[in-house]
């Protein structure tokens, strides 16, 4: 977070090649392997371990005597027990707003940071009973260079959205593909069939699985009842298959392409988490190097590159992904003045 600061940062974590990566990256102006050493020098604290963990040390940090006001946020992805166990504090000079970027990816680790992660994400604040208006404008004031867009919403309603629109997503994402991996018994030439689509709406199956098994548990009541609605609504898509009701399937479709459609692509919220630009390439050697190069030579960073479909002489699409609308815009510029045809999805 070496962006949110011309402050100087200090970084504590329990694992200590994590610390040194992070120092070593300048993520972080200084590591520290002691918690309460590291509390005791800062005006604000962001707590962004695994939910569970970030609680423990929201209790340990009330133990400790602080000889100074500080500002205590997280970025926790379920924010009602957060919310409880700040409420529990003690300790008046710990002002507790609570924090969710709607932004990241399947990969973990500090490896994983990128300095324009959050720039044009929703990030949700959520305030406690004690806090005070002017301790949530100066987190506010703290996060604004990461460029991402401020939300204040309440503990519960946050966990109600982010349970539809992040969690559940999840659960569903690796039932398919346990679903896949079953059917692999019968087929073993099943992965090698995997296309584009199945690895879209899968990608969030390869996240970090302990973090993920912590949001289930904390948003464990919407879990259930999402859970309970999406077996009668797949109960109803098995009545539409089963009779063969042509047009309310094609409703049933036609309505969630129109909704999803309409899914905001500049907000980088939860959906999409890049900048997406499809270049059509040509199947010959050397085209997806001719387009990289196009490029980097232009300074410009791909953050994903994906190849969807090439096959012999057929014009193939490649997906690459950016961190920012202006990064994907430019590219768009310079590989159409060099021929290429590229499109953004709306
Ligand atoms: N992964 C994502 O895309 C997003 C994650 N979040 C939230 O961010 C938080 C962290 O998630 P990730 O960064 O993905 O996980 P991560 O596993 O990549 O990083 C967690 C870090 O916490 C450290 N840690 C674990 N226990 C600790 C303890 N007791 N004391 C100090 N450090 C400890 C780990 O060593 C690790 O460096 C979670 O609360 C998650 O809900 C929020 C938005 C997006
Ligand atoms: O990989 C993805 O696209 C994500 O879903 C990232 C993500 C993970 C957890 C959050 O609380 C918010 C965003």
């Amino acid at each position: 977070l070496k962006t949110i600061a011309d402050n100087y940062v200090i970084g504590y974590d329990i694992d200590l090649e994590t610390l040194q990566y992070a120092k070593a990256h300048g993520i972080i102006d200084e590591a520290k392997t002691d918690f309460t050493a590291a509390v005791c020098q800062v005006d604000y604290l962001i707590l962004a371990a695994p939910i569970s963990k970030s609680i423990e040390l929201l209790a340990a940090l009330d133990e400790i005597q602080l000889s100074q006001k500080l500002i205590v946020s997280d970025v926790s992805s379920v924010k009602q027990s957060m919310i409880t166990a700040a409420n529990q504090l003690q300790n008046t000079d710990i002002s507790f707003v609570g924090g969710h970027p709607m932004a990241g990816s399947h990969k973990k680790g500090v490896q994983a940071a990128k300095a324009h992660l959050f720039e044009n994400a929703i990030y949700v604040l959520t305030p406690t009973k004690h806090s005070k208006e002017c301790d949530v404008q100066s987190l506010k004031k703290l996060l604004e260079p990461t460029r991402s867009k401020f939300l204040i919403l309440d503990a519960k309603e946050h966990d109600e959205m982010t349970g539809v629109i992040s969690h559940f997503p999840h659960l569903i994402a690796s039932s398919l593909v346990h679903q896949a991996k079953h059917w692999e018994q019968t087929h073993a030439y099943l992965p090698s069939l995997a296309a584009g689509g199945f690895r879209d709406i899968t990608r969030i199956a390869s996240s970090n699985p302990i973090l993920w098994q912590d949001i289930f548990y904390h948003n464990r009541k919407k879990m259930s009842l999402f859970l309970e609605e999406w077996i009668t609504e797949m109960k109803h898509v098995k009545n539409l298959v089963e009779e063969n009701n042509k047009q309310e399937m094609i409703t049933y479709l036609e309505t969630a392409k129109r909704y999803r459609d309409g899914l905001g692509t500049k907000d980088k919220g939860a959906i999409p988490s890049y900048y997406d630009l499809y270049v059509d390439i040509q199947d010959q050697t050397g085209a997806l190097a001719h387009v990289t190069k196009l490029l980097a030579d232009n300074n410009i960073s791909i953050n994903n590159i994906q190849i969807l479909e090439i096959r012999e002489g057929i014009m193939g699409a490649l997906r690459l992904s950016f961190a920012t609308e202006k990064l994907q815009k430019i590219s768009a510029h310079t590989l159409n003045e060099s021929g290429y045809e590229t499109t953004i999805e709306k």
